[in-house]
């Protein structure tokens, strides 16, 4: 018997439920819903239904008899059997026909289902009718060797022994007759009829028995056996797989129940199959077409035989997972529809995404074909004959093809019939012939909400085009609620997480990569993790989804925590550690393409690195459609030929809008110098000069040394506070302060290198050349010469400071860096701690420059000026959305 069947609907006579049933039920007329006073949450009839996955031991039963305690007045329980067992008869059946030994799997059966009773009945009733119906089962499997007589299979029934058998564990779990529990074995009452689709219910027959059933029962707490049922003999027969929900659904009409509610292992009604879709989230509500069209579309939501009982009576189910019952799962009723807004608070008029896969597209075309009545009707009764189910239908309106979209293993039967049925206008040439295109799915986004909304197709095909995800046909009724597409199967997961993105996802969410968690990235993480900007409020969503240090990466499907990203990136590395993110040996072209995740509308890497080779991927990412944000220098200041490559890049990039490059930290840390210099330029002012303290670890070592401390132990603090560049000779060579005035320099349009900038370095000749541990070792070498050039100054009644100076005139650039001996009246002398002095002298700023001046180093105000060109990047792409 096939579960891929509806029901009939009820006969007139059988609208109203028997009318025992009425005078045995202390809630009123049965065949009234009642919902006065009650309430999704505390309905008074409620039926339950538990699947095998919450049913796998003796313990599952108790905390499912738990969940029933829920104050309902009337509580009726369908049951499926014990997870496994199901399979576990089909086995046996199969191996008892088949003459193969089936001994030893019943004994283990039974043992199981003994175990089971024995913790949850401690007399030995329940286990002496298990044994007696393991010992009938003996018999029925043993007369299975002969052969069968006449229509009827004797085994077909027997794999529905796993509902009668949980049905008494459930009934022991829950008290027992002493509880006031009634056990109603459904072959007793649910009479099946064949039907016009397959199986179907004779509902006044059912009706009829369950009314003497009730007679001798109270029938308001009632375990039901899920899944068997008899037929019009009265033989024992199932209804198919899955038969216990629609056994559910059945009781809950019969019973009159205002809410089924179905425990299974997952939350409820997902938007898409999480396993494809890391993002899909739960759905708290569906209309009775909503899940039927996910369910026809291959979510493993109910069959929608399951809802067709329950939508004639405007019964509401709830999926609901028996491990987390806090959640509250999916309600599936006749509101569930268009107003229903998600967990984020706002209304989707998409529900739910799904696929089917394994198919192929069948397609009919010549020109003859156009406005010939029957041509449909042709090709559709061959199909019809041949056996083939149509999946999804699509014509243009210039009626030249007709294609539909079968299963694959029907397409060559169902070519073979539209080849026949239109074999004379092929010959005619008034058809083209029929071409199979293997290896499709159809990708079917669902919601009540769909209807009657405008930009809906503009958001699913958006976003498959951003995926780069080829339509081959689209389909969606005058009904609005399923707008369904045909795709190559090769594209299915792609295609089914952008269109997932298009409709669930900010246009403004950013998947973000960080590389380098030293002093700069880490605070940016800290601050990534604690920051009260509420991205979500503005549409932005940075997603944290990976994260490199020079050696390792951990990429995550959905997002690390920015709190705890870096013991990730430590933990996941330990053996034996399992986590859905993968932690592997660090691959910067993997590292980019898990970033730059088709899915999500947008790509970031943010390289606080500090190191050369990292820069030299910028132009790939760019071109990628990835941007970059960096604190450092190398980039900005390094060769002029990488320089442009980033720039043309980074203004060019197909599909996805530019990738931008975005460098503020560079110089002056958290200041906003590059920003202020841009606005100058673009507003039209002619930059004439910059002269300043662009070093916060030299202004820090000038502003503190007064010979009373040594120079190198200056150095030393400074590094402690995270203020100088990895290797501080950077710093101290005036190499990080160049890197700077070049930055800027290029910014205002010269093509200058640092080869064309002066440097007077503070670094002795003899540790220029030697490691960085070894000039760490000789750093007090370099106090003997700042002494002097200390109390040189002092003599002159002068302060040391460290200077930048820029000139642009005539064409000519000038550019240099050292220290200077400088009187009371310059500014410079006037700075504090890490300053940095920012002076520009422009033409419309030419006497009086405008400064920018304030702490210039330092991992938090870096972290800050990195953050804030993730959010600069964010508002754009927001403005563009
Ligand atoms: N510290 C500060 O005040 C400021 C720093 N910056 C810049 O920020 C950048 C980072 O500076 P810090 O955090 O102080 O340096 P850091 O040395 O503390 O951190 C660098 C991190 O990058 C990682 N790393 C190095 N090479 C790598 C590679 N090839 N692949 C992946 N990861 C790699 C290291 O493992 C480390 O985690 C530098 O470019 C610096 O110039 C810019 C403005 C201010
Ligand atoms: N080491 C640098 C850090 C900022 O760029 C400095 O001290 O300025």
């Amino acid at each position: 018997m096939s579960a891929a069947s509806s029901s009939n609907p009820p006969s007139s006579s059988s609208s109203s439920s028997p009318s025992s049933l009425s005078s045995s039920s202390a809630d009123g007329p049965p065949n009234v819903v009642q919902r006065e006073g009650a309430t999704l949450d505390t309905p008074r009839r409620h039926a339950h239904k538990f699947g095998g996955s919450s049913l796998a031991s003796a313990a599952h039963y108790r905390s499912a008899a738990g969940l029933l305690d829920d104050g309902a007045s009337s509580r009726w329980v369908v049951v499926s059997a014990m997870q496994g067992v199901t399979d576990a008869l089909l086995r046996l059946v199969a191996d008892a026909r088949a003459g193969r030994d089936w001994q030893a799997d019943w004994g283990a059966l039974q043992q199981r289902h003994i175990e089971a009773a024995a913790l949850l009945d401690s007399g030995d009733a329940l286990s002496s009718q298990l044994h007696d119906e393991f010992a009938a089962l003996h018999g029925e499997l043993a007369a299975l060797a002969a052969p069968v007589d006449g229509a009827h299979d004797p085994g077909h029934a027997l794999p529905g022994l796993g509902e009668v058998l949980s049905s008494r564990l459930m009934h022991a779990a829950l008290g027992g007759d002493a509880a006031g529990w009634d056990r109603l074995d459904a072959r007793d009452v649910l009479v099946t009829q064949p039907g016009e689709l397959g199986c179907a219910i004779d509902w006044p027959a059912t009706e009829a028995l369950l009314a003497q059933w009730l007679e001798r029962h109270r029938g308001t707490q009632v375990v039901v056996t899920g899944f068997v049922a008899r037929d019009g003999q009265g033989r024992a027969t199932v209804l198919g797989r899955n038969g216990s929900d629609w056994s559910a659904a059945i009781f809950a009409r019969l019973f009159a129940a205002e809410l089924l509610t179905i425990w299974t292992d997952v939350d409820g009604v997902l938007s898409a199959d999480p396993r494809l879709v890391p993002d899909a989230v739960r759905l708290p509500s569906l209309s009775y077409a909503e899940a039927c069209e996910l369910a026809y579309f291959g979510a493993k939501v109910l069959h929608p035989q399951t809802l067709v009982p329950l939508q004639q009576r405007g019964v509401a189910v709830r999926i609901r997972n028996s491990a987390r019952p806090d959640c509250p799962g999916t309600v599936i009723g006749p509101d569930g529809g268009a107003a229903a807004r998600h967990d984020d608070g706002h209304p989707h008029p998409v529900k739910g995404l799904s696929l089917v896969e394994n198919l192929a597209i069948l397609d009919l075309s010549g020109s003859g074909m156009a406005g010939v009545p029957g041509t449909a009707e042709r090709l559709f009764g061959a199909l019809r004959e041949a056996g083939v189910s149509v999946t999804m239908i699509s014509q243009g309106s210039s009626e030249h093809s007709i294609c539909c979209v079968v299963r694959a293993d029907q397409a060559e039967p169902g070519r073979a019939a539209i080849a026949r049925a239109f074999a004379e206008a092929i010959e005619a040439g008034q058809a083209q012939g029929v071409t199979v295109t293997p290896d499709i799915c159809v990708l079917a986004a669902v919601g009540d909400g769909m209807v009657g909304t405008p930009g809906v197709a503009a958001r699913l095909l958006g976003g498959l085009a951003q995926a780069r995800v080829n339509v081959r046909a689209i389909a969606q009724g005058a009904g609005e609620r399923n707008l369904s597409v045909a795709i190559a199967a090769g594209d299915a997961t792609r295609a089914l997480r952008s269109a997932h993105s298009a409709f669930w996802l900010s246009p403004q969410t950013i998947s973000v990569g960080v590389i380098g968690p030293g002093q700069v990235g880490r605070a940016l993480l800290a601050q990534l993790a604690s920051s009260t900007f509420d991205g979500h409020d503005e549409g932005i969503d940075l997603r944290l989804r990976a994260l490199a240090d020079s050696r390792r990466m951990c990429l995550a499907a959905v997002r690390l925590d920015p709190a705890d990203a870096i013991a990730r990136l430590a933990d996941a590395a330990a053996p034996g550690a399992s986590v859905d993110d993968a932690t592997t040996a660090l691959d910067l072209d993997a590292f980019a393409a898990h970033v730059r995740a088709e899915h999500l509308p947008h790509a970031l890497i943010v390289d606080c690195s500090g190191n050369d080779a990292i820069a030299a991927h910028y132009p790939r990412w760019l071109a990628a459609g990835i941007h970059v944000v960096t604190p450092s220098k190398h980039a900005g200041s390094g060769a002029w030929s990488r320089y442009q490559a980033i720039r043309t890049a980074s203004a060019a990039v197909a599909g996805r809008g530019h990738a931008q490059f975005r460098y503020e930290a560079t110089v002056g840390a958290g200041l906003p110098v590059i920003q202020t210099l841009r606005c100058l330029l673009d507003t039209g002012d002619v930059l004439l000069g910059i002269e300043g303290v662009l070093s916060g670890t030299l202004a820090w070592l000038f502003n503190r040394y007064d010979g009373s401390v040594p120079f190198s132990a200056l150095v030393r603090e400074a590094m402690a506070l995270g203020y100088t560049e990895p290797d501080p000779r950077d710093d101290l060579s005036g190499t990080d302060v160049a890197r700077k005035l070049v930055i800027l320099a290029r910014e205002a349009g010269c093509a200058l290198s640092m080869d064309d900038v002066a440097i007077e370095s503070l670094v002795p000749e003899a540790l220029r050349g030697v490691s960085r541990s070894e000039f760490l070792e000789r750093l007090h070498e370099l106090d003997a010469p700042m002494q002097e050039r200390l109390l040189q100054a002092r003599a002159s009644d002068r302060q040391l400071r460290h200077l930048a100076r820029l000139e642009l005139a005539a064409g000519e650039v000038h550019a240099t860096v050292g220290v200077s001996s400088l009187d009371g009246g310059h500014a410079a002398v006037h700075t504090r701690l890490t300053d940095n002095l920012v002076q520009f002298r422009t033409r419309r700023y030419a006497d009086n420059p405008l400064v920018v001046q304030g702490p210039g180093a330092g991992p938090d105000v870096t972290a800050a000026g990195v953050f804030g060109d993730i959010l600069g990047i964010a508002q754009t792409l927001g403005a563009q959305a």
